[in-house]
């Protein structure tokens, strides 16, 4: 197996394949999930929530991510290779410019920021000065003092129609993958079908190019509340190995997610 790249993505959207992605923090896990077949790999700013143990995402810094992204790279073979930009570190264009240098510096192949239209400059010049963009929409946990909880977005037609909109000219800016989270199935499976880019979905239906889930979610270990999307393989196959085979052969096989793990 070769090196997975956004154009692997863009093929497989294409064919209709459906890929997997998960999150990962250290080597040893990056190692047992690329050789398993994740296709995607996602230092994600979950980890202030998962491994630091804070009640949002707020907290994380460029700096955490940077470490954080500097041990997967060491156990991935052929994964994409995505880090989370921090709250605040993409505040302005400059400082986006700065802190995603630190992020690709560190060994990732691409970048993840939330927003909508207020992003599109940021990802046209990131994108211009080599940094690949992963856009992600809908419910943008480090909003979450905003939304007022880590609440389903887009549920109404007005908030739909912008969430729409704002992926349409994310794409037409330059960003070359969307993370849609937490939004309703059908919202997301016109959004997949509106974009050339592929679109992973985390509490988005069934019905988008990819999936990714928190890894501590999946192996069951997550401590205080486990969002009802996520599914713990771990209780079904005692092994992690096992259980990583397992996730990957259901988003594959489009059983996961199911009704229970999607919002309408
Ligand atoms: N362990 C873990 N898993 C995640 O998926 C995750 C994190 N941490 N940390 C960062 C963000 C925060 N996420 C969250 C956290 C909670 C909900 C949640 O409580 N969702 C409700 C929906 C409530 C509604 O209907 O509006 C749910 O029932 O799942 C969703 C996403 C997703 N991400
Ligand atoms: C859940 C994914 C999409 C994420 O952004 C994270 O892990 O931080
Ligand atoms: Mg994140």
């Amino acid at each position: 197996m070769s090196k997975i790249t956004c154009s692997t993505l863009l093929k497989f959207k294409q064919q209709g394949k459906k890929f997997t992605a998960l999150t990962a923090y250290d080597a040893s896990f990056a190692h047992a999930f690329d050789s398993e077949g994740v296709e995607v790999l996602l230092v994600g700013d979950s980890l202030g929530m998962v491994l630091q143990g804070h009640d949002d995402t707020l907290p994380v810094t460029t700096a955490d991510i940077a470490y954080h992204t500097r041990c997967v790279r060491r156990g991935i073979s052929h994964a994409l290779l995505i880090a989370d930009m921090p709250f605040m570190s993409y505040a302005s264009a400059e400082q986006a410019m700065t802190n995603a240098a630190l992020l690709m510096q560190a060994g990732a192949n691409m970048v993840k920021v939330e927003g909508g239209h207020w992003l599109l400059e940021t990802v046209t010049k990131l994108t211009e000065r080599g940094i690949p963009v992963c856009a992600h929409l809908g419910l943008t946990p480090q909003s979450v003092h905003v939304f007022g909880g880590f609440k389903v977005q887009g549920r109404d037609a007005d908030n739909a129609q912008r969430i729409l909109d704002e992926a349409k000219a994310l794409q037409a800016a330059g960003a070359q993958l969307l993370v849609l989270e937490c939004i309703p199935a059908s919202l997301a499976k016109t959004i997949t079908q509106a974009l050339s880019i592929p679109v992973i979905g985390i509490g988005a239906g069934a019905d988008t190019d990819g999936q990714i889930l928190v890894m501590h979610d999946v192996l069951g270990i997550s401590s205080g509340y486990i969002p009802r999307f996520s599914k713990n393989y771990l209780k079904q196959t005692g092994e992690i190995r096992s259980a990583i085979r397992a996730y990957i052969d259901e988003v594959a096989a489009g059983t996961f997610p199911g009704e229970e793990h999607t919002f309408n």
